[in-house]
């Protein structure tokens, strides 16, 4: 990542965490982007804010014991807002999962009042064309495959960087990047999706965000779709 990207992620991160309040449970998304914002978020703890993080993965969960933000679970409570990264945003839908999270990050961010999405402005499109990654059980990721081929999409199991095989999500799954090219109508590709026996989740998050923070060069932009 260049500095130039790393700034705008900060700006997107940091402006997303001061939409926080004392009290607040706050969903805390994966990736480097949701990292800004978990990182601005221990500032404001270490400044006397009072909050509890409900993490979307083991990275997440580790940054926040890192940066002091006291952890909670969805079974204490409910998300009041989640701030979340994403790899494409088309108005409120969303394409995710590209540090394989995506399951835990679709319970986590659908669960809370607000979902804030941080992005720069590369990840924004018209239309969504990125692949779609699909966590899968193991053994399923053949007949998964296949199906996903019978819906027009190209399969491709995710490799592992700095291991041997594939990547292992945090819940002992694997994960299928599957190209759909130009998706033109997310909500059907996301029920048929989760239909397939062995999808345990999809990475579209179809009409689900409230707003959407981009870093520019000349700060932050909001959009609400
Ligand atoms: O969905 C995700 C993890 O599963 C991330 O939020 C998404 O990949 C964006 O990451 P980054 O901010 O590093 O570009």
């Amino acid at each position: 990542m260049t500095e130039d990207e790393s700034a705008l992620k900060r700006t997107a991160g940091e402006s997303a965490a001061e939409l926080v309040t004392d009290g607040m449970a706050i969903g805390l998304g994966t990736g480097s982007t949701a990292a800004q914002a978990i990182r601005a978020l221990g500032e404001r703890v270490d400044n006397g804010l009072s909050v509890r993080g409900i993490p979307t993965s083991f990275q997440s969960r580790e940054l926040a014991r890192e940066h002091g933000i006291p952890l909670t679970s969805l079974d204490e409570t409910t998300p009041d807002l989640a701030i979340d990264g994403a790899d494409q945003v088309s108005g409120a839908t969303l394409v995710k999962g590209g540090g394989a999270a995506h399951a835990r990050e679709k319970v986590v961010d659908t669960a809370a009042e607000r979902l804030v999405i941080v992005v720069d402005p590369s990840k924004t499109a018209e239309t969504l064309d990125h692949p779609v990654p699909v966590e899968v059980l193991p053994d399923a990721r053949s007949t998964v495959a296949t199906q996903v081929r019978d819906l027009g999409g190209d399969s491709v199991l995710r490799d592992a960087e700095r291991k041997d095989g594939p990547v292992v999500t945090d819940n002992g799954n694997l994960v299928l990047d599957c190209d759909f090219g130009k998706i033109s109508d997310s909500g059907a590709l996301a029920a048929d999706l989760s239909r397939l026996p062995g999808v345990v989740e999809h990475g579209l998050f179809v009409d689900c965000t409230d707003e959407i923070h981009i870093g520019t060069a000349d700060g932050v932009r909001v959009e609400r779709p």
